[in-house]
């Protein structure tokens, strides 16, 4: 058990180690005023003894002789201890700024090592609930719970300097004293741990119910949410959920509580206890003349003290632990493993043979069926590939695989005659343009909401006019109040909420931004859009996407029909494949559904 107990040091280290490279000058004035604050108090019990003996000595020559030469010695020692007690009010509270400083600076580094570490996850971990759990945890706390270590590691160290200051007065008086007490303390000491050691462990298993409350929160209070949750009268509902998760977690927190709290006061009146035995005995001893009045008065604020410092080191112990196991849980992520991508390749091996999908097969992680089966496809530069199928066939899927989102269980994607998992994944993804079905709203201007397409012209106005054009924006853009420069969405001051459609005519021009792209993925890219619109964006397709391979996912047969290629999934496998007039002529799946469109607009 006191093993145990004694892991509560096994993060001190590295987190001395993360506010010592945060901040070195910081650091080193934290530790030198941590030394001066805790050597004082016992200086300073000292110097109220050399105080009262020589107030005693003065007081008997006096009243020996009527002569009041021996006055200063103790006016002396009144000096120093007022001196001892400014340089302690003195670094206590340059511990203070320090910390306050520091607390701010080591938020900041932490946070970023999360996000930083964040940004190279790939999309299979942002996926896993646990995973994200964790994730959640370390962001929640970890930024806090760094300093917080610091902080007590140091705490820790003065208390431990002034105890053990306090303790080399005390053998002089009797080092029984001295064993007595550290025993007493040591029920406490294990209490307060093993508690600790609870409260973290309630802390993980729930972090799964604290993010269902950020999400009924996010519900409730969130502008992309407000409309449905008012017009089907949800809040109630929500409330409600919202509530008795709190109450769930509550009872638990309130056990958890109740039980520390009170072990903790029984187990202290052990060392209270101790104490006062302790006390009694210097009385006891000051009585019978074998120590001076001045040794008891040091003695006594030795004890008082001594008690003091001991119960904070206990708090700063127990929150050591805490610390501790909250600190594993940023580690834990900070190591989360990230599979290296080792693909190096810059060029492919032959340019003519475009992308071609041989036997792929893929499932998603923890679910039992297979999302694409035994997929083979080819599409040569400049061609254009629609694929169609059902909600839930797969085509989301396989753009998520020629992405590199995820890597195919079996069989292999080429791009260039070279395997995609050979390929500088960043290479390969500056090939691609791409526009998801759930492209991100960012609340920026309108002129970045297209400059993301290509990071490194976010701010190039030329490119973005031209993307625009492509992605028929321009048109609405224009009416804008500050053209490209309205910020968008409601977040932020000045910000103009759009229409789906617009949206999406932003979202397309995205895609356009990335001009050196010579692979361009369509998902859905204009289901919002207005029909006119659709029609005019379609009419310009082969000249505005003329160099380069598309693939075009759409339920809307007027697009698809446009392609070289058209390519029929079904239930995660290909079942047709050829031209619009082919597939029409096979009279199968493709010209079923087109059929069923088309009498829908007669
Ligand atoms: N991240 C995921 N994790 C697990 N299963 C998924 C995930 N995304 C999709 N699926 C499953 O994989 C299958 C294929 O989904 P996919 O998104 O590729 O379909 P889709 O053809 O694009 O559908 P839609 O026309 O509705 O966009 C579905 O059965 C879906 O439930």
């Amino acid at each position: 058990m006191l093993r145990q107990s004694l892991t509560v040091f096994r993060y001190s280290g590295r987190a001395v180690s993360l506010v010592w490279t945060t901040s070195r000058s910081l650091t080193i004035f934290l530790a030198s005023l941590t030394i001066v604050a805790g050597l004082l108090p016992a200086a300073i019990s000292y110097i109220s003894k050399l105080i009262v003996d020589a107030v005693v000595f003065a007081s008997q020559v006096n009243s020996d002789s009527n002569d009041f030469v021996n006055i200063y010695p103790s006016l002396f020692y009144v000096g120093l201890e007022a001196i001892a007690v400014i340089l302690l009010a003195g670094s206590q509270r340059g511990i203070i700024i320090c910390q306050s400083l520091l607390r701010a600076l080591m938020g900041q580094r932490v946070n970023v090592l999360i996000l930083e570490k964040a940004l190279t996850l790939d999309l299979r971990q942002f996926e896993d609930s646990e995973f994200y759990d964790k994730l959640t945890n370390a962001r929640r706390e970890a930024s806090v719970r760094p300093l917080s270590l610091v902080n007590r590691t140091f705490g820790l160290v003065q208390n431990a300097l002034s105890l053990i200051t306090y303790g080399i007065l005390l053998v002089n008086f009797s080092v029984w004293a001295v064993v007595v007490l550290v025993l007493a303390a040591m029920p406490v000491f294990i209490a307060e741990t093993k508690f600790a050691g609870e409260a973290f462990r309630l802390f993980s298993w729930r972090a799964a119910e604290t993010r269902q409350q950020h999400y009924l929160e996010n519900l409730i209070a969130r502008e992309d949410f407000v409309t449905e949750v008012k017009l089907y009268h949800l809040g109630e509902m929500l409330l409600g959920r919202y509530r008795s998760l709190f109450e769930q977690l509550y009872g638990e927190d309130r056990d958890l509580t109740l039980r520390r709290g009170l072990w903790g006061y029984l187990l202290s009146l052990v060392s209270t206890g101790a104490f006062y035995l302790a006390y009694a005995w210097i009385v006891l001893e000051t009585v019978l003349g074998r120590i001076s009045l001045g040794d008891m008065t040091m003695y006594l604020t030795v004890f008082r003290q001594g008690q003091s410092t001991f119960s904070n080191a206990l708090t700063s112990i127990g929150g050591m632990y805490e610390d501790n196991l909250y600190l594993s849980n940023l580690y834990d992520f900070l190591e989360e493993e990230v599979p290296k991508s080792w693909g190096k390749a810059t060029i492919g091996l032959n340019p003519q043979d475009g992308i071609r999908f041989e036997n792929v097969s893929f499932t998603y992680p923890g679910s039992s069926k297979p999302a694409l089966t035994n997929i083979s496809l080819h599409l040569k530069p400049r061609e254009k590939l629609a694929i169609v199928g059902e909600n839930g066939s797969g085509k989301t899927t396989l753009i998520k695989l020629l992405t590199r989102l995820y890597t195919p269980d079996s069989g292999r994607i080429f791009l260039d005659g070279l395997d995609l998992q050979e390929w500088d994944v960043d290479v390969l993804r500056r090939r691609i343009g791409v526009i998801f079905q759930n492209f991100v709203r960012y609340q920026f201007t309108v002129g970045e909401n297209i400059g993301v397409g290509d990071v490194e012209h976010l701010e190039n106005k030329t490119r973005w006019q031209t993307a625009a054009e492509k992605g028929m924006s321009q048109s609405f853009i224009d009416q804008l109040p500050q053209s490209f420069q309205t910020q968008l969405g409601r977040w932020f001051k000045g910000g103009q909420e759009l229409s789906g459609g617009q949206w999406q005519k932003i979202a397309l021009s995205r895609a356009f931004m990335r001009s050196q792209a010579d692979i361009l993925v369509l998902d859905e890219p204009t289901s919002a859009i207005d029909a006119q619109a659709e029609f005019e964006i379609f009419n310009h397709f082969r000249a505005i996407t003329q160099n380069q391979m598309v693939l075009l996912i759409s339920h809307r047969f007027s697009t698809v029909r446009m392609a070289d290629k058209i390519v029929v999934i079904e239930n995660g496998e290909v079942i047709e494949q050829g031209t619009h007039e082919e597939l029409l002529q096979l009279g199968g799946r493709y010209a079923k559904l087109f059929l069923l469109q088309a009498a829908g607009y007669q």
